[in-house]
């Protein structure tokens, strides 16, 4: 057998192995006693939390209060949701046996595989953690800095005076090319040319290429098997990667996060291929899209008050990365890219004074903590000053989650968003253009049109 023969059948039985109809069911819930919420069909309480959270979260809020309950597509199970922070902590620090946050995304498993730490629990869940940490504590981001700060160099140098565009787009090439570079490490040229249409394609998961994950007769056809054929060439080309950076001779001096995982692993318990792959999947997955839909937002923010321009553009010349750092925070709070995380209960608990049971999905709305009055003053204005010298109430600002899942990038999203900042308020004077408003992405949330912006010196 071929090595490409090898890739391509580990491609094909993770697919099937991983799609939602192979994986374990949950048991059912038993609905009574749970917090209130809407009455409607379970389709319309599905579409309301999928395509107008930004709507239907304050809706549910102010008609239910602080804790309430929506009901999803299919069979109605329960998604208990809970807007104070001492709620949020409760569910944070919640004893990882009992809160699973691997349930929830079991259906990103046939791209992500399952070593994924987005989709791992338990005893898996804290050996891929721990092997996973090093590469992102405050030395090996002190490292990958410069690298982040070339290409996001390299980025605005393609800009143009009096330019106008869409910074998400901008925003979405940018933090790509750090995934590539930076996480994966990738210095080959023509691996990459190779890479970037293909991780692309990869990371474009609309809800009809869902549908093929859960049918897989589907993947024989038109665009289901496109993907197909984008996944297994985008294995290779990793496991090409992968085997070929073991046996790099400077390995040990690299600095990307692939070269420190596989380097951390030489003592004792390692990451195999297939581990490494599945972690990097991850790491492109949650780590692109989310931080260039955080920079958009901050650019275009700025990009609406002549003063805070001002006071960036002094920051970038100046060196002020800790001004630079509360516009990423503010961005992330007034525009939460993720609206909400999950656990689902492995065991009856109690939250809230609920006595909730076993099979119930719990979790904090990101919209309305960063929303609430008694959270953040005035939670409708874009004030970076909020987190100069001083850091919001525990759990009143929560764009990563917390607790033991917390997101592993958030000093990576931070440290890379500083960067991006610095490059662009060093060379531009930005302008918003229009108006912009939130849109669900998937899972995420976008700008609508794309935060538009104008650059001029
Ligand atoms: C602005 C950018 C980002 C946002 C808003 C964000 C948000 C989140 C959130 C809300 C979670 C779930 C936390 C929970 O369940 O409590 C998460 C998990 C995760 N994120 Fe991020 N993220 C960002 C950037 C990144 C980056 C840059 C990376 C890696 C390069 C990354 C990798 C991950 C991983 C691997 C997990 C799973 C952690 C686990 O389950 O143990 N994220 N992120």
């Amino acid at each position: 057998m071929t090595i490409l023969d090898d890739v391509d059948q580990l491609t094909t039985e993770r697919m099937r192995r991983m799609s939602p109809g192979n994986q374990g069911k949950l048991p059912p819930v038993d609905l009574t006693g749970l917090p209130p919420g809407p009455k409607w069909p379970v389709l319309l309480q599905t579409a309301g939390l999928l395509r107008f959270r930004h709507w239907f979260h304050p809706h549910l809020r102010k008609k239910y209060g602080d804790v309430f309950t929506v009901r999803l597509a299919p069979g109605g199970r329960p998604l208990v949701f809970f807007t104070r922070p001492e709620h949020a902590k409760e569910i944070f620090a919640g004893d990882p046996e009992v809160f699973h946050a691997g349930k929830a995304n079991g259906i990103l498993g046939p791209i992500m595989g399952e070593h994924s730490l987005l989709l791992q629990d338990s005893s898996e869940h804290k050996r891929a953690r721990k092997l996973l940490m090093p590469a992102f504590n405050g030395h090996a981001l002190r490292e990958y800095q410069s690298l982040v700060t070339e290409v996001a160099r390299d980025e605005v140098a393609t800009w143009r005076p009096g330019e106008e565009f869409r910074s998400l787009d901008r925003m979405n090439r940018l933090t790509l090319e750090v995934i590539l570079r930076v996480v994966f490490g990738v210095t080959d040229e023509s691996r990459l040319a190779q890479l970037r249409p293909c991780v692309n394609a990869v990371v474009n998961i609309s809800p009809a290429i869902l549908l093929g994950w859960g049918y897989p007769k589907l993947q024989k056809y038109g665009p289901w098997k496109r993907t197909v054929d984008n996944q297994r060439l985008l294995d290779q080309l990793m496991y090409a990667e992968i085997r070929e950076r073991r046996t790099a001779s400077d390995l040990a001096e690299r600095s990307d996060v692939l070269s420190k995982l596989i380097v951390q692993g030489e003592d004792g318990d390692a990451l195999s291929d297939t581990e490494l792959r599945d972690q990097l999947v991850t790491l492109l997955l949650a780590g692109h899209e989310t931080t260039a839909t955080a920079l958009a937002w901050a650019l275009f923010e700025v990009g609406r008050s002549p003063e805070l321009l001002a006071r960036c553009r002094q920051a970038a010349a100046e060196g002020d990365d800790d001004y630079l750092d509360a516009v990423m925070k503010e961005s992330m709070r007034l525009h939460p890219v993720i609206p909400m995380v999950v656990r689902t209960l492995m065991q009856p608990a109690t939250i809230a004074g609920y006595d909730l049971p076993k099979g119930t999905t719990v979790g904090p709305s990101i919209i309305i903590a960063h929303q609430r009055e008694d959270n953040h003053e005035d939670p409708d204005a874009f004030r970076p000053e909020r987190f100069l010298g001083h850091n919001p109430p525990t759990n009143t600002w929560i764009p990563f989650g917390g607790g033991v899942r917390r997101c592993i990038g958030a000093g990576f999203a931070l440290m890379e968003g500083v960067a991006v900042l610095r490059e662009v308020f060093a060379a531009y004077d930005v302008s918003a253009v229009g108006d912009d408003e939130p849109k669900v992405r998937n899972i995420t949330s976008v700008p609508r049109n794309g935060a538009r912006i104008r650059v001029t010196r």
